[in-house]
Order: C-alpha cells, then sequence, then structure tokens
C-alpha cells in the first residue's frame, strides 16, 4: 500500500495536509487546558477579564483549530480522489496493453473488480489516512501527556480501560481479518456469473438453463452477503462495545475525581478538563481500531491491483526502435515465417511448431485447418499480441521483435474471429480504423465489406451500434468489422475467420471486392477460413493440422497431393462440384472414400 501511496501522492499537497493536520491537534489539544485555566482562575476567583480574555484565547483557537481541519480535509480529499483516477487509469491501461496470455489468466471479471471496487478500497483508505489514521496516534499520545499532567492519581482509570478496549479491538480483528479477502474473492465471482449471464442470456434461455443460472447467482449473492454480515456485525460491535467502556471510564474519573476535589487535591476546572482529554483519548483509540480494520483490507486491495500493474509484459516493445515499416519501404513487403513455433505457458504441447512459409505483396496466403489446429494462433503471432517461443517472424528481412508494437499495429489491419464492434455510430467505428476518413472512404469501405446496402437502408453513417453491436446480425457485424479492418491503410491484412457468417455468395463478392481494390490490391491478405470456397482462389494455401503444416501450396496442388486438404474438400463439396473440379474426384477415388 505504501508503494502505492509513494507512487501516487503528490508531495507538496500531502505535507500541507499533514501540516494542517497537525496544527488541528494542538489547537484541540490546548482547548480543555486553557477551559480549565478559566474555570479555575476566572470562574473560581470571580475575575471578570481573566475570563473575557481566556474565552478570546479560546475563540481564536477553535477558529485556528476549524480552519487546519478545513484545509487538511480539502487535501486529503484532493489527493485521494487524484489517486483513484491515476490508479484507475494506470490498471486500465496497463489492461488495454496486455498480451493475451495474461488476459486470460486473469479473467476479465476480477480485472473490472480490480478497476473499480479494489481501486475505490485504496482511495477511501488514503483518504482516512491523511486524516484520521495520523490524527488519532497523535492525540491519543497528546492527550495522555496533556491528562497526565492534570492529574497522576486519575490516569489510574486508564490503566484498566486501555487493556480492556485493546481486548476488544484484537479480538475484533481476528474474527473481521481473515474474510476480508474472501469477500473480494466473492465480489469477482459474482462478476463473473453475473457477467457470464449477460453475455450468455440468449444460449441460456434456449438451453433453458434460466432457474439453474439465477440459482447460481443467488448462491454467489448470498455468499457475499454471509461473508460480509459476518465481518460487518463483527465490526460493529465493537462501538457499543467501546462506549460503555468510555462511559465507565467517564463515571469512573467523575467519582475519583470529586473525591479529589473535595479532598482539596485537584482544582475543579482540571476535573472538566481531565474529563475531555479522557473522551479524546478514548476517541482517538476507537477511531484507530477503525483504521486498523481498514488498513488489512485496503492492503488486499493495493495487492490485487499491485498484481495487474507489476504483471511482467512478455511482449515487449525494443530498446532502439527499428525504422518504421511504413517510412523505410515503398509499397513492398515480405512476411517471412522461419521455423516458428508457439507455446502457451501452462500448455503441454505446442499450439504451433515449426512453421516457415513467406508471402509477398499482393498475394494472399489463406490458413485452412481444423478447430483448435493453430489458425487464431498464428494470426495472433502477426499482430504480436504474443510473441514466438521460436523461431522468428520477419517483415521484409526486419524480426518484428524489433518493430515497437505501435509501428507494427500501423501496417497491420485485422479483423478477429468474433467481430467486436463498439457502441457508438458506423462512423464512430470506422473511425477505429482510419481517424481521419471521410465519409467517401467509409462508404467505400462498406462498399467493399459489403454492408453498405443495409448501413444505408437503416440509417447511413450515424446509424447507432449499440453495445457490441447488439442491434445487427452476425453477418451484419462481421461486415462492419471487416469494414474497420480494410479502411484502414495497411501493408498487411488479416482476417481470423471473418468471413465465416456470411452466404456463399457475399463471400465471394467479398473477396474479389479486395482483390480488385486499388487500396488493397497491392497488401499482403491472410485469411484463416474454414471454407473450401473461400481459400481456393487464395494465392498460396497453407494447411494447419495440430499446430503443423500438413500442405503449402494452390488449391489445384493441394486437391492432388494433400489428404487433410482432399478430407476437408470432401466433407464440404458435392460430387457434382467435385466432378467439375475433375482432378480432385479423380484424386480421391484412388485412395480415401469413395465419393
Ligand atoms: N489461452 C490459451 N491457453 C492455452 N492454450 C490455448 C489458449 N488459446 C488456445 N489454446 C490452444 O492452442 C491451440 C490452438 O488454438 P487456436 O485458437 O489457434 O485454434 P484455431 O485453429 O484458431 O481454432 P478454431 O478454428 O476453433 O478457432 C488449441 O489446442 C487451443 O486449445
Amino acid at each position: 500500500m505504501l508503494t502505492i501511496g509513494r507512487r501516487y501522492l503528490q508531495a507538496w499537497p500531502v505535507f500541507l495536509a499533514l501540516l494542517f493536520l497537525v496544527i488541528q491537534v494542538i489547537t484541540n489539544l490546548a482547548l480543555p487546558t486553557i477551559t480549565a485555566a478559566l474555570i479555575n482562575q476566572g470562574i473560581g476567583k470571580h475575575d471578570l477579564p481573566y475570563i473575557w480574555q481566556k474565552g478570546a484565547v479560546m475563540l481564536v483557537v477553535a477558529l485556528l483549530s476549524w480552519l487546519s481541519a478545513l484545509i487538511n480535509v480539502y487535501y486529503a480529499s484532493k489527493q485521494s480522489q487524484l489517486l483513484g483516477r491515476k490508479l484507475r487509469q494506470d490498471v486500465f491501461k496497463k489492461i488495454m496493453f496486455m498480451d493475451n496470455a495474461a488476459f486470460h489468466e486473469f479473467g476479465d471479471s476480477t480485472l473490472i473488480t480490480r478497476t473499480t471496487n479494489d481501486v475505490t478500497q485504496l482511495q477511501n483508505v488514503f483518504q482516512t489516512m491523511l486524516r484520521m489514521m495520523l490524527m488519532a496516534p497523535m492525540m491519543l499520545i497528546g492527550s495522555i501527556v496533556m491528562a497526565f499532567q492534570l492529574s497522576h492519581d486519575l490516569m489510574l482509570v486508564f490503566a484498566v480501560s486501555l487493556p480492556l478496549l485493546t481486548l476488544a479491538v484484537v479480538t475484533n480483528m481476528m474474527i473481521a481479518m481473515p474474510r476480508f479477502r474472501a469477500m473480494q474473492g466473492l465480489v469477482d465471482k459474482i462478476n463473473l456469473v453475473f457477467q457470464q449471464g449477460l453475455t450468455g442470456v440468449r444460449v441460456i434461455r434456449a438451453f433453458n438453463r434460466d432457474d439453474f443460472e439465477v440459482e447460481k447467482f443467488d448462491q454467489a449473492n448470498r455468499d457475499l452477503t454471509h461473508t460480509t454480515r459476518v465481518v460487518l456485525t463483527t465490526v460493529a460491535m465493537l462501538m457499543p462495545i467501546m462506549t460503555v467502556i468510555l462511559s465507565f471510564s467517564n463515571v469512573a474519573i467523575v467519582w475519583f475525581g470529586a473525591e479529589l476535589i473535595g479532598k482539596n487535591a485537584m482544582p475543579m476546572g482540571n476535573l472538566v478538563a481531565f474529563l475531555t482529554y479522557a473522551t479524546q483519548i478514548l476517541m482517538s483509540f476507537m477511531q484507530l481500531s477503525a483504521v486498523a480494520v481498514m488498513v488489512p483490507r485496503a492492503q488486499v486491495s493495493a495487492m490485487r491491483v499491485r498484481e495487474v500493474l507489476e504483471r511482467k509484459d512478455v511482449v515487449l516493445d525494443p530498446k532502439i526502435e527499428t525504422k518504421p515499416l511504413s517510412s523505410s519501404q515503398e509499397g513492398h513487403v515480405t512476411l517471412t515465417f522461419d521455423q516458428v513455433a508457439f507455446k502457451f505457458d501452462e500448455a503441454k504441447r505446442e499450439a504451433l511448431s515449426d512453421l516457415s512459409f513467406e508471402v509477398k505483396s499482393g498475394q494472399t496466403l489463406a490458413i485452412i485447418g481444423g478447430t483448435g489446429s493453430g489458425k487464431s494462433t498464428l494470426i495472433s503471432l502477426i499482430a504480436r499480441l504474443m510473441d514466438v517461443t521460436h523461431g522468428g517472424i520477419f517483415l521484409s528481412g526486419t524480426d518484428i521483435r524489433q518493430l515497437s508494437q505501435h509501428t507494427l499495429h500501423q501496417d497491420v489491419s485485422m479483423t478477429q474471429q468474433k467481430a467486436v464492434l463498439f457502441s457508438g455510430t458506423v462512423r464512430s467505428n470506422l473511425y477505429f480504423g482510419k481517424p481521419d476518413a471521410s465519409d467517401e472512404e467509409m462508404w467505400e469501405a462498406l462498399s467493399l465489406a459489403q454492408a453498405d446496402d443495409f448501413v444505408r437502408e437503416q440509417g447511413g453513417l450515424a446509424l447507432e451500434v449499440e453495445q457490441n453491436g447488439a442491434n445487427f446480425s452476425g453477418g451484419q457485424r462481421q461486415r462492419l468489422a471487416i469494414a474497420r479492418t480494410l479502411i484502414k491503410p495497411a501493408k498487411l491484412y488479416l482476417f481470423d475467420d471473418s468471413f465465416s457468417a456470411l452466404d456463399f455468395a457475399t463471400d465471394a463478392k467479398l473477396r474479389h471486392a479486395i482483390n480488385t481494390s486499388n487500396r488493397h490490391q497491392e497488401a499482403i491478405k491472410i485469411i484463416v477460413a474454414q471454407r473450401i470456397a473461400t481459400v481456393m482462389s487464395a494465392d498460396q494455401i497453407l494447411v494447419l493440422e495440430n499446430g503443423r503444416c500438413v500442405g503449402y501450396g494452390t488449391h489445384q496442388m493441394l486437391a492432388k497431393t494433400c489428404p487433410q486438404y482432399q478430407e476437408i474438400m470432401r466433407s464440404q463439396l458435392s460430387d457434382q462440384d467435385l466432378e467439375k473440379m475433375g482432378v480432385a474426384h479423380a484424386e480421391f477415388s484412388k485412395g480415401g472414400p469413395s465419393l
């Protein structure tokens, strides 16, 4: 927690907050002593000028105390709010640049809780720290010293009440502490169930699992409620116990104080002042115990936030930036995979092994393969969402690890497997691809992506896009995502299974449009697809199986030589289609099952 404080709090405002806190403590400690003098000297001896004089001093001291409190609160609030804002911003930024593996390791729900709930806990504790946490010990020690000066005998009352208070606080903390971490974990869990319920609501309904999901949420909700109730009840019990101890202490002080006054061993004013200090001592103790509960809870939050902030980046930018690709190359680039392998941290086997191939500007490489064969992993490696674990990926001879991610991403435009749209309008979504795009360029991209018709019909570029593009069909979402990819001027266009929700005719039109568009003709296009019809016109096709290349070449070549490719063809094309391809039918008849 202190590390976070050091990093996010500003020295001068914190110094001012503490300075005025000290002034407030001094004035608070001075007031009862002035009161005692006023009673003993002024009222006791009927000295009116003395009463006026001390009364004026009391007024000035009280005003000073009020002003100091005000300034302290101002700086404490400002600093803690600033800390919250900057911390939230940094956690969010870190998550935005997190590599895929780390993102999956944490999971979305805990990342949300850490950015919101945990940061708020820290924000609150720092506000308390700059006020109560430092004030309480100062007041405690100061009041004990002042009270001791007024009466040594009455101090014996604290010999009983302070150990009792300590016992109450320690017992309380021992019950509450272990439950604080559990509480944050349960908030994560409730977020997870809630998030899954929201995103999967249609699936849940279709499978008639509504009751099950409601029950699951109810259970998570109950667990959180139960733990929170136990913690808060335990913490709340402390207050009445402390109030009882405080009341008995006051009774004892008045009792023994009256005896001392009766024996002329103590003036009346000292008893009044002693009572005030006694209240301050016990109140400070109560505040300290409240802080003692708050700090470990915030410590848990601090650890959770630091886990995110200090997560080591796996994908690193080079210390010295290689020349940006866009400026170093006029038009032509070559993408080379040299014995590339990739393994996920926890995985038993490599997701990609020993991949070598080359694609040049203007060419289209299609990647086909079964589920889990490594297609998306390959695309992620090109965009450096992850780095290869062996071998290298080169752009015109430069290892992409020598390019900063920012530079690389300037030349790469991609559509992911799941079309992601942001809430806003069609125009704002296209601005993601090209922030200075003109309307004309937007319509051109929409037209290439075969999305212009429905966008025009439904309201044009100002057409609203709901969260996750919920107001569009799957195919429409994909077309809009493709339009966003195409509007970006890039040297590499990556489409990760982006055509899967399109019908055959639209798929064909879209590929034809990209291949004949002036802006995209010169670029390298890499298309991941499951459909033979999508890949067969590509210049080269890479067939993946269990992360290995089992075929590389043109459609005609693979149809003759690659059993895995033939198998995919056989599963997707009709006898007539295979017949039309002639060569394919003849080849299959030799070895594979009859068509
Ligand atoms: N975050 C991850 N951690 C561990 N293993 C992973 C992770 N993501 C993917 N894998 C594994 O890596 C392999 C390749 O996955 P990938 O997503 O690249 O396949 P794919 O060919 O794109 O599949 P699909 O066609 O179903 O999208 C799979 O065996 C998968 O289980």
